[in-house]
């Protein structure tokens, strides 16, 4: 049983947030790389970053269609970084990274998740989305009644999350992680501190919950 919901934050693009997240909780701090996001870091960039993460938080590095050529520079400049793939990548294409990683999946109405959770079985989790233009970081909640009960791998809650609405979610989809970007955002790759605590301290709310109303 999952007693503590993980913490991912994405989008960090500046030192002070980096802090910020880690003082708040995060268990990991996702870097997008992919060129046409508002939040993109390059991989040197997000190298940067990631030095400054204390031990047992994880850099993520986030890929969208990313060439292999791509892939291998930012697995060689982030060694110790879990691959978040968030674009139409195969499995194959995923495997060939040779590292862990997340898929992405973005949920909508007839998207089979066990089926895209079994094509991903070597995958640590099953990132869950919002169907967005531009892949992701859209801050758009989708239906959570849309997730089955027997998804094959642990699942991370994603899409539109923030102080108000996690804990629900966390309630609903007992997910292994949560992901947020928006939610806890000032503008596009700006983090607010202040969000991002109160974020974490709602995660953590929620998980008291689950642990009272199992005692
Ligand atoms: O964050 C982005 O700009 C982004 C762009 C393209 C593909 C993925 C992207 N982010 C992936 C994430 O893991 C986000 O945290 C996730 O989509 C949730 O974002 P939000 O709904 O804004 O919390």
């Amino acid at each position: 049983m999952n007693q503590r919901t993980r913490i991912k934050i994405c989008g960090i693009t500046r030192e002070a947030d980096v802090d910020a997240a880690v003082e708040a909780g995060a268990d990991a701090i996702g870097f997008v790389l992919y060129p046409k996001s508002a939040r993109h870091v390059s991989i040197a960039r997000a190298a940067e970053l990631a030095r400054r993460l204390p031990p047992f938080v994880m850099p993520v590095a986030l890929l969208v269609n990313a060439s292999d050529a791509e892939v291998a520079d930012a697995t060689a400049a982030l060694p110790t970084a879990l691959l978040q793939f968030h674009g139409d990548e195969t499995a194959a294409d995923c495997e060939r990274a040779r590292r862990p990683y997340l898929r992405a999946g973005r949920m909508a109405r007839g998207f089979d998740l066990v089926d895209f959770a079994r094509q991903f079985s070597s995958a640590q989790a099953i990132l869950l989305d919002a169907h967005v233009e531009g892949y992701g970081g859209g801050g758009k909640v989708f239906d959570w009644s849309l997730i089955p009960a027997n998804v094959p791998r642990p699942v991370v809650l994603s899409g539109g999350l923030h102080a108000g609405n996690v804990i629900e979610g966390i309630l609903q989809v007992r997910p292994w992680a949560v992901d947020v970007s928006s939610g806890v955002e000032a503008a596009k790759g700006i983090k607010d501190a202040d969000l991002m605590r109160r974020f974490c301290e709602a995660v953590r709310e929620a998980d008291a919950r689950i642990a009272d109303s199992e005692t």
